[in-house]
């Protein structure tokens, strides 16, 4: 065993184990105590099972054996009581760790940046730290092992106890050659030597077995992922229709079987070497039990010791090589755990990439925000494309301005910049004249109301997913909802707001892809926040809905700074301004009326194209 790896083991097994003890202070310790019970109960039994056949050969008094018994069953009844109540009390515990290390990378997941979240990196990694906290490794499997390997631990020092006496001299009048041999300790020290030659054997054999297993895992840690992502399709029954409508199924199966097959036939690969491995233990072991077995017999046929010690030492041989290889493959085990459990420690080691500023964003009463692109260019981390080429504008306190521009242009990574979900590659974004990195991020985005293009809305209650929080100003809900038009429908639910949204949610109710819109624009609006950002936010509404939308818009926004994303081109007469994209690049900025007098510009080839099909 090299050094460097022992101390590597040592080094995680002490993170871990402050890792735990810092989630439940009692833990170790009532782990510890347990497993002390539990492995003494054996023991207490050989030791007086051996006392009572001792004295019932020998013919003893009745009472001396009953005795003997009482002890016995007593101490039992007790352990056995003590060893039932911490065994709940750790299985709790153990649960209660397990529960919150998986809500802590949880936890990590959705605080890290978007940015290196959406990495394949990150996204494989946080696979494996999943996979290193509940199937493979799993913190509950390390501390059931933990356990295992203390309770080995106190048996093998049993063990050693009870066996000692096997190595001592019995003082004889006349010895045979054989008699000498066996009662010459030289033949238990060389039977010891070669129990231990076996388990370093046997120890070997496991190291060598873990470091294919792990391999195989990193190796396999895409095609996991992959056929995860498969298998996990059916949970999202919102799926079912184009997996149904497009029989997708077979195609879904194909390529799930195609993501498991380089796995299956490297596991078979493994499970071949595996098996020849594990033949060569079964062997090893068999043989050292034949010769200690061996051993222990001749020594009671030559009348070295007694029957009843022939029971106990072939009862502590059997606890002492069961521990003694418990230990080794626990060892082995935990090896290989805690090598899980490093990529959960990696995954809430990641950094994020993001310069956190501290500069408090001003309050203002009078919402005088003023939002400025400098030369700002861009591409995102894992393309080399310039997705925004040195834009430059100014978005005036008040102003209501409109972004047009064709599929792919930029207008919502021009949003992301500015909600700070990614930096400017080149260039920067400024808030009332501070670059936006400055400001705190939490105060910053408090300026922000916005409705993704893509947008999402959780199976929480309705007036959870409008709050953004549990608690909730419901006059403040229902007048949003109201505004955005979907609060007559939510009446007319029996929970009202406290209807659960999606069926993955008990009660829950399926709402239209229009009305989840309207919640969505009800959130943005119950936020309050003095920018108001709408990319595409009337695209599922039917015409009433948007015309009702289009038409309160000034009362919605009020005096607030807004920006809208839309490809309905009429919706840009109520703006001010409007700025037009073409292949990330800014071509125009105007009102209706001035830009609509270019013929040759991409906002009258974009609103004519529209127009066309309005005119009879
Ligand atoms: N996370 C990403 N990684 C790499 N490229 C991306 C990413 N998100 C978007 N893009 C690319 O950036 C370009 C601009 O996308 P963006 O969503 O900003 O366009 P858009 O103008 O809003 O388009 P649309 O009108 O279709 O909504 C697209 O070509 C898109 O493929």
């Amino acid at each position: 065993m090299k050094n460097s790896h022992f101390k590597a083991f040592a080094k995680d097994c002490k993170s871990i184990l402050s890792m735990v003890s810092g989630i439940s202070k009692s833990f170790i310790v009532l782990i510890f105590v347990q497993n002390i019970i539990k492995a003494t109960i054996p023991y207490i039994n050989i030791i007086f099972s051996s006392l009572i056949l001792d004295n019932i050969l020998s013919n003893r008094n009745k009472e001396i054996i009953l005795n003997y018994v009482y002890w016995m069953v007593g101490i039992n009844l007790v352990f056995g009581i003590l060893n039932a109540l911490l065994e709940r009390s750790v299985k709790v515990k153990k649960l209660y760790i397990e529960l919150y290390i998986k809500s802590k990378l949880a936890e990590k997941a959705l605080m890290l940046d978007y940015e290196v979240l959406e990495k394949k990196e990150t996204l494989d990694l946080l696979h494996k730290a999943e996979e290193g906290v509940n199937s493979n490794g799993g913190i509950y499997s390390f501390l059931n092992t933990l356990g295992d390997i203390i309770s080995d631990i106190i048996s093998l020092i049993c063990s050693i106890v009870l066996l000692s006496s096997l190595f001592i001299v019995v003082p004889m009048k006349s010895q045979s050659s054989i008699m000498h041999l066996f009662n010459s300790p030289l033949l238990a020290v060389l039977l010891f030597g070669v129990m231990i030659i076996s388990i370093l054997l046997n120890f070997g054999i496991l190291n060598k077995q873990n470091v294919v297993q792990y391999k195989f895992f990193e190796k396999n840690v895409d095609s996991n992922r992959k056929f995860g992502y498969f298998v996990g399709l059916p949970n999202n029954y919102k799926l079912g229709k184009d997996i149904r409508i497009y029989n997708m199924c077979n195609m879904i199966m194909e390529e799930m079987w195609n993501a498991r097959e380089a796995v299956i036939e490297d596991m078979r690969e493994i499970e071949r070497v595996f098996s020849r491995w594990s033949g060569l233990m079964e062997i090893n072991n068999q043989a050292v039990m034949f010769l200690t077995y061996g051993y222990v017999g001749v020594k009671g046929i030559l009348g070295l010791i007694s029957v009843s010690s022939v029971l106990k030492y072939v009862s502590t041989i059997t606890k002492f090589t069961a521990s003694l290889s418990g230990v080794v493959q626990r060892y082995a085990y935990l090896n290989l755990q805690r090598q899980y459990l490093n990529n959960y420690c990696y995954f809430l080691d990641l950094e994020n990439v993001k310069y956190q500023g501290t500069l408090p964003v001003e309050k203002r009463d009078d919402n005088e925000y003023e939002i400025e692109f400098k030369n700002v260019s861009f591409h995102y981390p894992n393309s080399e494309d310039l997705i925004l080429d040195n834009v430059s504008l100014k978005l005036s306190i008040g102003n209501k301005m409109s972004i047009v521009g064709k599929n792919g242009a930029g207008k919502t990574t021009f949003i992301k910049l500015l909600c700070r979900i990614y930096d400017p590659t080149e260039g920067e974004i400024l808030l009332n004249g501070i670059n936006i990195k400055k400001y705190d991020y939490a105060e910053y985005l408090r300026v922000f109301s916005v409705v993704f293009q893509d947008f999402n809305l959780f199976s929480f209650p309705i007036a959870e997913n409008v709050a953004a929080s549990v608690e909730v100003d419901k006059e403040r809900a229902w007048e949003t909802l109201e505004q955005a038009g979907v609060a007559e429908r939510i009446r007319k639910m029996k929970d009202g707001l406290g209807t659960n949204l999606y069926q993955n949610e008990k009660e829950g109710v399926e709402i239209s892809g229009g009305e989840a819109q309207k919640i969505a624009i009800a959130r943005a609006l119950y936020k309050d926040a003095p920018l108001v950002i709408l990319d595409e936010p009337t695209s599922a509404l039917d015409p009433i809905s948007e015309y009702e939308i289009y038409s309160k818009f000034n009362e919605l926004v009020l005096d607030k700074t807004s920006i809208f994303i839309s490809h309905r081109m009429s919706s840009c007469r109520f703006c001010d301004n409007i700025v037009v994209f073409d292949a990330g690049k800014i071509v125009q900025v105007g009102n209706h009326d001035t830009l609509i007098k270019d013929e040759a510009g991409l906002y009258y080839k974009l609103w004519t194209s529209q127009a066309q099909y309005y005119v009879s």
